[in-house]
């Protein structure tokens, strides 16, 4: 028999729910989610639930089995143990008290279900199949929200914020005027792009906008700013927790559920392979590849001297270390705006960036500081080092969109240095530089700097662009 699907207000509704395990916290989750008061008793607790407590401050968790008192006052009861005579039990006494109840093992002791959910803010859309199959609801509300557009939750806040005034309007004309002003917000052309938050990170975010606009002059561009991991812990070197993925996991997983449309990414920063179903749609052409050896005016380094040079790349220290055998390598981290700070306060005597980096924060022309480029022999880049990188989900409007500006020689170096470093297995934390450099002709000169047995190795490899798998294949064997 199918269910009546009332949406009913849930923050002022006193809820109770017995049993600690899985399917409890999945409906706990939900109601909280939806801004109910939520009691749970059960005697034992799985770990999440734990944790949930100390930051649901609508969350109260008791420890010891379920007793009928603890019925009183409650509009919503959920019976979620693993003791069917239990949950049954409670199921009777709570009917006969008009109070909703839900028993996760038996729906026929249930007055209503929960819902397979999709939730755009206030906008929401419930599946059920009436107890028949919970498995086939979570499978239809998954076809739906692929199919449906991301944005219903903003549109409907628009429109409810203008909604007050057109109800002072003629009952007549009404309806005529939501009807153009919900073709107007469908109709409107919005992608929102997701970035971190450091000034790079919009600054990049601006340029890709700039090349978006001009190819797609009648849409607008929507920023959102995204916190990941990799900037809530600054202390401690990204390599002890995750390595560079750190930086972008939080922004990939805004990709897959639909959040934004576009990631901009610095392109070395990104983890290899992306997120399944994620990919590099396109690239703005590629800056100055190379690194940048930054002091305070006036700094020498002669050769008796140590100096202390801030970097948290392997690669780097590495190289640096053989240019400089009076250098010591400590940690460093933060934004550029950070490190450059760092080495004015004498933490440092010298820091390495990407002169890309600093180019495009106008960082390049400090009276204080000397800067120093390393050529491409004494310092190999990154793979992906001084590009910009669109990521977004595949064969979405976001990724055509993404691939028609892309710059194609930028987008094939890439592709290239990504599948050198993923021929070498090479995760986040290996010391590994990578460049594949076009010639005008059909050539390809790839670079390769890798670390084998505590040494330095540098391999060079020249050929025609149209080989750079065999090439690949190649270098990486050597
Ligand atoms: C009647 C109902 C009552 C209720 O719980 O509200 C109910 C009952 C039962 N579920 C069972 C099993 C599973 N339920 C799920 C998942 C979900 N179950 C949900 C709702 C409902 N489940 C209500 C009907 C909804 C409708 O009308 O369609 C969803 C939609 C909402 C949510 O729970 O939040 C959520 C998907 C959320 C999402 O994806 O969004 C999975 C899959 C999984 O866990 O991954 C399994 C294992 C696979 C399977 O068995 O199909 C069993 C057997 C228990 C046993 O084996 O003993 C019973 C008891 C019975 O059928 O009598
Ligand atoms: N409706 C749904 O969506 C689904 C329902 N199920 C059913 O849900 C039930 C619970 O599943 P899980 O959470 O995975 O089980 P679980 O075994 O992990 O958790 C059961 C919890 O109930 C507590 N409990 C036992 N007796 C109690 C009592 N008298 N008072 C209070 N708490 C008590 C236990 O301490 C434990 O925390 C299962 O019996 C299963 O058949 C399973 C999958 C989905």
């Amino acid at each position: 028999m199918a269910f009546f699907p009332f949406m009913i207000q849930m923050d002022d509704k006193n809820c109770l729910i017995a049993g600690g395990g899985r399917v409890a916290l999945r409906k706990v989750k939900m109601m909280l989610s939806f801004g109910a008061v939520v009691t749970v008793i059960s005697p034992t607790f799985c770990e999440e639930f734990l944790a949930l407590e100390g930051k649901e401050s609508k969350l109260k968790i008791i420890k010891r089995t379920i007793q009928i008192s603890d019925l009183i006052d409650r509009d919503v009861v959920i019976m979620a143990t693993n003791d069917p005579n239990v949950n049954t039990e409670f199921a009777t006494v709570c009917k006969e008290q008009k109070i909703l109840v839900n028993v996760v093992d038996v729906k026929e002791d249930c007055n209503f279900y929960f819902p397979a959910v999709i939730r755009q803010e206030d906008v929401v859309i419930s599946v059920s199949t009436g107890g028949n199959s919970p498995l086939l609801a979570s499978h239809i509300k998954k076809e739906i929200n692929d199919a449906i557009r991301k944005d219903y939750g903003q549109i409907a806040k628009e429109m409810g914020k203008e909604r007050q005034k057109v109800l002072m309007q003629k009952e007549e004309e009404r309806r005529e005027i939501f009807e153009k002003m919900m073709d107007r917000k469908l109709g409107s052309k919005v992608i929102r792009i997701g970035t971190r938050g450091s000034a790079l990170a919009r600054k990049q975010t601006d340029m890709v906008i700039e090349s978006l606009k001009s190819t797609f002059p009648d849409y607008q561009w929507e920023v959102v700013v995204l916190t990941t991991k990799g900037d809530k812990r600054r202390d401690v070197p990204i390599t002890s927790f995750g390595g560079k993925a750190v930086f972008v996991e939080e922004i990939e997983q805004a990709l897959a559920d639909g959040t934004i449309d576009m990631a901009v990414h610095s392109a070395k920063d990104m983890p290899n392979p992306c997120k399944e179903g994620l990919t590099i749609a396109g690239t703005l052409p590629r800056a100055c590849i190379q690194d940048v050896l930054v002091t305070k005016k006036g700094r020498s380094f002669a050769t008796e001297e140590t100096f202390v040079a801030g970097t948290g790349s392997l690669r780097r220290k590495w190289q640096l270390e053989k240019l400089f055998p009076n250098v010591v390598c400590k940690d460093l981290r933060g934004n550029v705006g950070t490190r450059i700070e760092k080495l004015r306060q004498g933490q440092y005597d010298a820091v390495i960036l990407a002169a890309a980096g600093l180019e495009r924060q106008g960082l390049l022309q400090e009276p204080d500081l000397e800067y120093r480029y390393f050529t491409i022999d004494e310092m190999l880049p990154a793979a992906g080092q001084a590009i910009i990188a669109i990521e977004t989900k595949e064969q979405t409007k976001a990724y055509t969109m993404a691939q028609a500006v892309s710059d194609k020689k930028a987008f094939t170096q890439l592709m290239i240095e990504r599948a050198v470093l993923e021929k070498l297995g090479a995760g986040c934390h290996e010391p590994i530089g990578v460049l594949a450099d076009m010639g005008s002709e059909d050539t390809l000169d790839l670079r390769l700097m890798t670390v084998i047995n505590e040494q330095l190795i540098y391999r060079q490899m020249e050929g025609k662009k149209t080989e750079w798998e065999d090439m690949i294949n190649k270098i990486c064997k050597a």
